[in-house]
């Protein structure tokens, strides 16, 4: 059976409602839908921690910072419904986007610090978007736990960060990146790619690590990205927006003794990757 779809907020609010009275503990796995494995393993983590758990499916227009993007972004709501059914989700919560912003919404959350470089830098109002939904949707589902990929690890550190500043109780639970055979993270925007460039895609997450392991064996860093860099273009991987290691949780500079993540985001086919690999500084 699918998941039932609940897209009217007040409808959302009498099945929370009927949940919490009788003490049960209530998961949300956000989504901007066209789900893959990467999503269900959210949901099974939600699953195994949760009473009840509510997937959300909202292509927020106010994190898209380009309109072509925004209309091409896979939407299948109904095979997502389909999927989510046999891993005994709740609901599927698919909201009217007049009801999340409508015409007098005037408010926006900003996390400065770590939402500053990387992702911040080249997709300018992406995450005041982010911080905004994401307040909204823990606000109309009242989950006492949410589920966020690492494949998205900056959004991942703003959701903390957010979570921590405003007190929100609720539990930031992070989920690790589910990956292809191949070592692509899995992504819904990857559908998007030609078949030549999906084998070609593999080269990304290759060189990530390549890089991760010779900046934990000694190399200097600047060299190693340099080259990692080169190795990306000359695979036909380009332009490389970024490639950089960072502190794990400020994405500010790394700091020996402190949890290190090498952040990559580069273009392939029309189709921007994003991928993150734990570097543990020597
Ligand atoms: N491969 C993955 N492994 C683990 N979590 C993932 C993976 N892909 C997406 N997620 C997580 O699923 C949640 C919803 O992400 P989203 O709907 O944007 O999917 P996506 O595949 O990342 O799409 P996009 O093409 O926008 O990157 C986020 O918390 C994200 O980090
Ligand atoms: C968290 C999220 C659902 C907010 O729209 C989105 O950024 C995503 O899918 O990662
Ligand atoms: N998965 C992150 C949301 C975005 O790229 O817009």
């Amino acid at each position: 059976m699918n998941t039932p779809i609940v897209r009217p907020l007040a409808e959302l609010r009498d099945k929370v409602r009927d949940w919490k009275c009788r003490g049960e503990t209530i998961g949300v796995v956000p989504t901007m839908g066209a789900l893959h494995e990467g999503h269900l393993s959210l949901v099974r983590a939600a699953k195994a921690a949760c009473d009840r758990v509510i997937v959300t499916l909202f292509v927020n227009p106010r994190q898209f910072n380009n309109a072509e993007d925004f209309a091409k972004y896979p939407r299948t709501e109904h095979a997502d419904a389909a999927l989510l059914g046999p891993l005994g989700v709740d609901l599927l919560f698919v909201p009217d986007g007049n009801e999340v912003y409508p015409p007098e919404h005037a408010t926006v959350i900003s996390v400065s610090g770590v939402t500053g470089p990387l992702e911040g830098a080249h997709r300018p109002g992406h995450f005041d978007g982010v911080a905004t939904v994401v307040t909204l949707l823990f606000n109309m589902t009242q989950a006492d736990r949410a589920f966020f990929g690492e494949k998205d690890w900056q959004q991942l550190q703003l959701v903390r960060r957010l979570a921590l500043d405003l007190k929100l109780p609720i539990e930031i639970v992070p989920c690790p990146c589910v990956r292809a055979p191949d070592g692509l993270a899995l992504s819904s925007r990857n559908q998007r790619l030609t078949p030549e460039g999906r084998s070609r895609a593999a080269a990304l997450p290759r060189t990530l690590f390549d890089a991760a392991r010779r900046i934990e064996a000694g190399e200097p860093a600047a060299g190693t990205l340099t080259a990692a860099r080169a190795e990306l273009e000359a695979a036909g991987i380009g332009p490389v927006e970024y490639l950089e290691l960072r502190d794990g949780e400020t994405l500010q500079a790394p700091q020996r003794g402190r949890p290190a993540r090498l952040l990559v985001a580069a273009w392939l086919d029309g189709v921007r990757l994003i991928d993150n690999v734990a570097v543990v500084l020597p």
